[in-house]
This record gives structure tokens, C-alpha cells and sequence, in this order.
């Protein structure tokens, strides 16, 4: 049996819905199917995510917000006219948002509840349109599916006994159709994921049925080797692992959630990237051991900008004991966390998000380190992006590391830090923000101009 999500690209709109209908219908392994909120239809347009967000802040903030709601709700209209299901469901919608901006009065909890809406109607409407297209379905939601998370707000985690709660739907005579990206809470709250985190619930039903597969729909027919928005014609990936995919989709591959991989490398469900558009395409496999690990020993490069390096500089670092710790410490203290650390005898450079070092944080932490430690000297460098070169077959060979300096030493690139990670399966490039695209296309170019 199959599990498969559809992505916001996949339900944008009731041309996209009527797709997905298909692809479900002429497959008849898909048991089960888990749905996100309609995306953009074209470049500026707005996610309904995005849409429901909106409105929420114009709801605590005591701004009128009826022109929010008609935004969202005309969205909704498009489809459900367009693939002719009653309007009565239009009208359940609107009921279900107002009474959300009724009766919720926390603010993270409101926004949370209001953030579901958009996965949970995609499923109501796909479960009716599918029924009457032919294929018996039936619309759970994650209360329904016993999909239960923790309390934190915008930050569920999975509660393990939800993977029991799910099995028990495996005969299911009809195709399930779950809405993604949230669970509920033991306290009765709706707690979304991050964002993205549709990908996440597919991963979760995959496993809780067991699937043979999990398929992944989204608006591409690859992964590609590196971001098809700043490579043109990048190389399409085949296979890759678990552990390449988290290590991408951590640093800015955003086609998978970095954490849906979770639930699915310790039972080996394996993942099919594929698009909507173009089902007839095979697609990426993500799998726990790949081919071809030594002639490509690299599979993929990624990008992601918005980092801040503290750097520390101190002689004889490297004898006082406890120093790492005590650094460290501070970064706990300000509850920063640390992404990389490259370090030499005498000095380390810590490097974080920016987006975590907000306010006066890099003057606290850099305070801190000033009174506690005492160094020689602590530096701040700001706008950096990072260069994550990937792959399980760089442990292999000889000569990776050089590869990727030659190319940036040879388009004038001054590497500001590299760091490769312990498991030998990346190397991390910090250059300016403002260089990230030419060193991406540098370095990409570098280990894949000769391969297909
Ligand atoms: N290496 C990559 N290969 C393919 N797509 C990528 C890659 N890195 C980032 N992307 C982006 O991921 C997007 C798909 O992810 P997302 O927008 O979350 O899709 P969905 O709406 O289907 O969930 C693509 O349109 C593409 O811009
Ligand atoms: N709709 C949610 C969850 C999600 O996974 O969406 P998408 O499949 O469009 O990435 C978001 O926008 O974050």
C-alpha cells in the first residue's frame, strides 16, 4: 500500500484538485492520502497558509478582518465550484473559521486552529470530490486518525502511540484522506507543525500503515542536485538517502521537510518525490543506502543565508579545560542555538541564525563570553550564507575538499570559514551573503559539469 501527499503546488486550485483525483484514481495502491493548503497558483500569489496567518493578525490586533476571511474563502469558492460540489460546504467553512474567532481567546492557540483550516478543508473537499468521481473515500481528521502531538504551539512533535492509532485503519475499504501539517493535543488544542509540515504528517501515516511507500506530490518531477531556482538545468537526482536528504533539506532544500524523514529511515519506508503535473514520471527515491556512491560521491549542494559567526580568539585555548563548555554554556544561556562550530587551537567561531540572535542577543552573548572567559579577542560577522556540499560517497575519495576551494578561490570568493561535518557525509562553506550565487554556481559547477 501507498501513502501519498499533496503538496500546496498540487491543490491550488480545482484544475489541481482534478489531477490529484486522477492520479489517485488510476492507482489503485494509494490506501491513503494526506493534503496541504492551497498554494500559489502563480509567482505572487498568496498561500492560504499564509492567508489564515494574515488574518489572525489582523484579529489580535483589533483590525477588521472580514476582507481576510473573503480572501480566504474565495479561494475555497474557486474549487469547490469548480469541481461541482454543493456550496453547503462553503458555508460549513465559514462557520468553522468564525467560530474559531469566537471562541478561541489564546492567541497562539487561535492561530494555530486557524492555520489548520487550510489543510482540513483541502481534505473535505478532495474526500467528496474523489467520492464523486467514483473512488470511495472518506475524509479523517487527525482526532479522527488518533493523530496526537504535544502542547507546544506551532511546534508539535509526534506522540508515539499515534503510530497505533493510525494501523487501525489499515482495512479501511475506502481511500483515507487526512489533512496534514497538525495534530491535537491531550489538552484538546490544535497544534500545528512548523511550516511545511505537511510533508511531516505524510511521513507519520506512512509508517502508522505501514506503507510500502511513501509518495510525495509536489510541483517538480526531481530533486535536483541544487536549487532549480538558481542552477539552470540542474542535475536530476535518482537516489539518494535519508541522510543526504536531511542534510539538504535542512540547508535550503525546501521541496522535503527536513523532519518527515524521521519517522520513516528506522522502518525503511522509502520516499517518491513526484509531480502533479507530470505523474508519469518516476521521480527521486529516497532511501536509506544508495548506488553509485563512488562516482557520485556528491549528490547535492544547498544554500542558506541568514547566519552570524561569534568568533573567539584566545592563546592556549586548546589547554584550559571546559572551555567548549562554558562557551557553549553561554549559547544555552540565551537559548541560541548553535549550528556549526569550526574551530583551530586557539580560536572557535560559533555560527548561529541570525533570525536566533535577535534584538541585542549578539551584544549579551558576546558580553557574557567578555566576563566569563576572557578572551584575547571576540568577533562578530554578520550576513553570511552557507555553502552545504552533500553526499555519503565524499568519504571515498580523495581530493573533494579541493574541489570546492579551487572553484571559489578561482571566481574571487574569499571563504570567510569551512567546517566537515564528523560523519565525512558534508562540508560547510561560510562566504558573504552577498556571494552566495556565484559561489553556488562556482562549486556546482565544479562537481557536476560531468554529470548528466
Ligand atoms: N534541490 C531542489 N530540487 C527541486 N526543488 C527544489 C530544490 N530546492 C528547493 N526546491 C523548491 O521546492 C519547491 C517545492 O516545494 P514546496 O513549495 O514546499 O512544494 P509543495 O507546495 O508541493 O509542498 C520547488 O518548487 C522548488 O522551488
Ligand atoms: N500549508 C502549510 C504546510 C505545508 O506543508 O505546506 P506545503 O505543502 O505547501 O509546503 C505551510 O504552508 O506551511
Amino acid at each position: 500500500m501507498k501513502v501519498a501527499k499533496f503538496g500546496g503546488s498540487s491543490l491550488s486550485s480545482s484544475n489541481q484538485l482534478k489531477k490529484v483525483s486522477k492520479i489517485i484514481k488510476n492507482d489503485p495502491d494509494i490506501g491513503a492520502v494526506v493534503v496541504s493548503a492551497p498554494g500559489r497558483r502563480f509567482e505572487d500569489d498568496i498561500k492560504v497558509t499564509d492567508l489564515l496567518i494574515a488574518l489572525h493578525a489582523n484579529k489580535i490586533t483589533g483590525l477588521p478582518y472580514n476582507e481576510a476571511l473573503d480572501a480566504i474563502l474565495s479561494r475555497y469558492e474557486e474549487i469547490i465550484t469548480g469541481l461541482g460540489i454543493g456550496l453547503e460546504m462553503l458555508e460549513k467553512f465559514r462557520e468553522t473559521i468564525l467560530s474559531y474567532l469566537q471562541n478561541i481567546t489564546d492567541n497562539d492557540r487561535l492561530l494555530d486552529a486557524l492555520k489548520s483550516c487550510g489543510e482540513d478543508f483541502n481534505a473535505q473537499m478532495l474526500a467528496e470530490y474523489l467520492t464523486l468521481e467514483g473512488t470511495a473515500a472518506k475524509y479523517y481528521s487527525p482526532e479522527d486518525a488518533g493523530i496526537y502531538v504535544t502542547d507546544e504551539a506551532s511546534n508539535a512533535q509526534l506522540l508515539d502511540e499515534s503510530y497505533d492509532n493510525i494501523a487501525r485503519l489499515k482495512d479501511s475499504e475506502e481511500v483515507i484522506v487526512i489533512p496534514g501539517f497538525f495534530g491535537l493535543s491531550k489538552n484538546g488544542n490544535i497544534v500545528t507543525f512548523p511550516r511545511g509540515g505537511s510533508d511531516i504528517s505524510g511521513a507519520i501515516v506512512a509508517r502508522g500503515l505501514d506503507a510500502e511507500i511513501y509518495e510525495n506530490y509536489t510541483d517538480q518531477s526531481h530533486i535536483y542536485s541544487a536549487h532549480p531556482g538558481f542552477i539552470e538545468n540542474p542535475h536530476a537526482i535518482e537516489e539518494l538517502t535519508y541522510r543526504e536528504m536531511r542534510e539538504l533539506s535542512y540547508s535550503g532544500f525546501g521541496i522535503f521537510h527536513d523532519e518527515a524523514l524521521e519517522p520513516l529511515y528506522q522502518v525503511e519506508i522509502p520516499v517518491m518525490i513526484k509531480n502533479t503535473n507530470e505523474p508519469h514520471i518516476e521521480g527521486t527515491k529516497i532511501v536509506s543506502k544508495r548506488a553509485l556512491l563512488k562516482d557520485i560521491p556528491v549528490i547535492g549542494i544547498s544554500c542558506d543565508v541568514g547566519f552570524t559567526a561569534i568568533s573567539v580568539k584566545d592563546y592556549l585555548m586548546n589547554r584550559q579545560v571546559g572551555y567548549m563548555r562554558k562557551l557553549l554554556q553561554i549559547f544555552e544561556n540565551h537559548r541560541v542555538s548553535v549550528e556549526h562550530m569550526p574551530s583551530g587551537i586557539d580560536n572557535i567561531s560559533i555560527i548561529a541564525r541570525s533570525k536566533n540572535l535577535d534584538g541585542s542577543k549578539t551584544e549579551q552573548v558576546t558580553e557574557d563570553i567578555n566576563d566569563q572567559l576572557e578572551p584575547e579577542k571576540v568577533e562578530t560577522e554578520e550576513n553570511l550564507a552557507l555553502l552545504v556540499i552533500v553526499g555519503e560517497g565524499m568519504e571515498y575519495t580523495v581530493g573533494l575538499a579541493n574541489k570546492a576551494t579551487k572553484a571559489l578561490t578561482e571566481n574571487g570568493i574569499n571563504i570567510r570559514m569551512m567546517n566537515q561535518g564528523a560523519s565525512e557525509s558534508s562540508m560547510v562553506f561560510a562566504v558573504k551573503m552577498s556571494d552566495y550565487k556565484k559561489a553556488l554556481s562556482a562549486v556546482y559547477n565544479e562537481y557536476f559539469r560531468n554529470i548528466d
